[in-house]
């Protein structure tokens, strides 16, 4: 296997399409919902369509089909609409339709973001067994770099042997506990998931979200916002609303400016202060879309507390981010709980909470207070 790695805004994702494109080799980007193809209604029915293309027999498709769904645990969700899956299942789903398709040689762009810990331990055990060259993209070391016969860092679209850096973990100090500002213990329906779910938040601390894919995160994110019906106990601050910063955050993005964006719902004040705080002055007057990945997270999680509310939710804020993106956002989500953003915008003392997902254990524990974890089955 060979890992690439690169900075963000280093070209990798093209570098990635383009080696795919000249070998020819099966491709699973970054973002996996692209690859869900919205031709067919249902997991098992997406999963055969590679297949159906390449006119493999209609026995040997269900039977390679059956063992796909044992391997990337896809029973629960086989007869499912494939585009209203959780982030995780989408790129299961994605990386299994590739494999289906037996290709000859495979090119992934940051597969494993996403994945919650057993599906990247499937995702090694694969591609170590995999037969045909494997070429592996990603920001940060992962634990697919233990495959790798050979690293390289691509600089200036050029491949020079090296290798990839793990995230940062930050030096922080436990933050005490303040008072609860999110105290639930409700039921939440998602479509046919329901959730059960019980979890505090306490001010000035950096809370952790933890759990499978598909076990109700962004659905605890999405009811806490009044997106999604509840019935059961739901304290959360009402003014300002709680901010929030999704996974998918390119779809949230809809001015013309990172500026601009910044002042939706508020005014130029708070956008200023949000910009300076997370330190995104540089890319005030560039369209959203056009800033790198790691920066264009920054921006969504800087849009996410212009205002200051008391309770901020962060969604995998880790996906596309690099080693630097990753020092800044332990610094914007434990220096947020600590009340400096509220200090610069001169309106006193305040802690508020920070809940937020990430599946990459250690530096999830690294950068929170406390974990909590969700269990429910999809
Ligand atoms: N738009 C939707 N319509 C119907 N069901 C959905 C929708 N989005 C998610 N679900 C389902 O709700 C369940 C919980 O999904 P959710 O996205 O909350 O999980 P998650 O814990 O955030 O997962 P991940 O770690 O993969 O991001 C899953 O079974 C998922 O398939």
């Amino acid at each position: 296997m060979s890992y690439i790695w690169g900075t963000s805004g280093s070209g990798l994702s093209e570098h990635a399409w383009a080696a795919a494109e000249s070998s020819g080799a099966a491709w699973v980007g970054n973002d996996a919902a692209a690859h869900i193809t919205l031709l067919r209604p249902t997991v098992r029915e997406e999963l055969a369509f590679g297949m159906e293309q390449q006119g493999v027999p209609r026995e040997v498709m269900a039977s390679r089909i059956d063992d796909a769904v044992d391997l990337w645990g896809l029973g629960e969700i086989i007869d499912r609409d494939p585009s209203r899956l959780s982030t995780g299942q989408t790129r299961r789903v994605a990386v299994a339709a590739a494999l289906l398709r037996d290709p000859g040689a495979l090119v992934l762009d940051c597969p494993t973001d996403g994945l919650d810990a057993a599906a990247v331990d499937t995702l090694v055990e694969t591609l170590g067994r995999f037969a045909g060259d494997v070429t592996v993209y990603d920001r940060v070391a992962t634990p697919l770099a233990v495959l790798a016969d050979e690293q390289f860092a691509l600089v200036d679209g050029t491949l020079t042997p090296a290798p990839a850096p793990g995230p940062e973990l930050p030096e922080m100090t436990p933050a005490s506990p303040g008072e609860p500002v999110l105290d639930a213990g409700f039921t939440a329906t998602n479509g046919s998931f329901i959730l059960d779910a019980t979890l505090v938040a306490r001010a000035g601390q950096v809370t952790h979200l933890a759990g499978p894919n598909g076990s109700g995160k962004t659905t605890l994110m999405l009811a806490v916002l009044g997106l999604l019906p509840h019935t059961g106990r739901l304290v959360a601050p009402s003014s300002p609303t709680p901010g929030w910063a999704p996974t998918g955050m390119d779809a949230a993005f809809s001015k013309r400016s990172v500026f601009r964006e910044l002042m939706v719902g508020t005014d130029a004040a708070h956008a200023r202060a949000a910009l300076e705080w997370v330190g995104l002055e540089q890319w005030a007057d560039v369209h959203p879309l056009d800033v790198p990945s790691a920066a264009r997270r920054m921006v969504a999680v800087a849009a996410a507390l212009v205002r200051g509310p008391e309770l901020l939710l962060v969604d995998e804020p880790t996906v596309g981010l690099d080693a630097p993106g990753h020092r800044w956002l332990a610094r914007v989500l434990r220096g947020y709980a600590a009340g400096e953003y509220h200090r610069a915008l001169g309106v006193g003392e305040k802690r508020p909470a920070v809940l937020w997902t990430c599946h990459d254990a250690e530096f999830a524990a690294a950068v929170s207070d406390v974990s909590v974890e969700l269990r429910n089955r999809p």
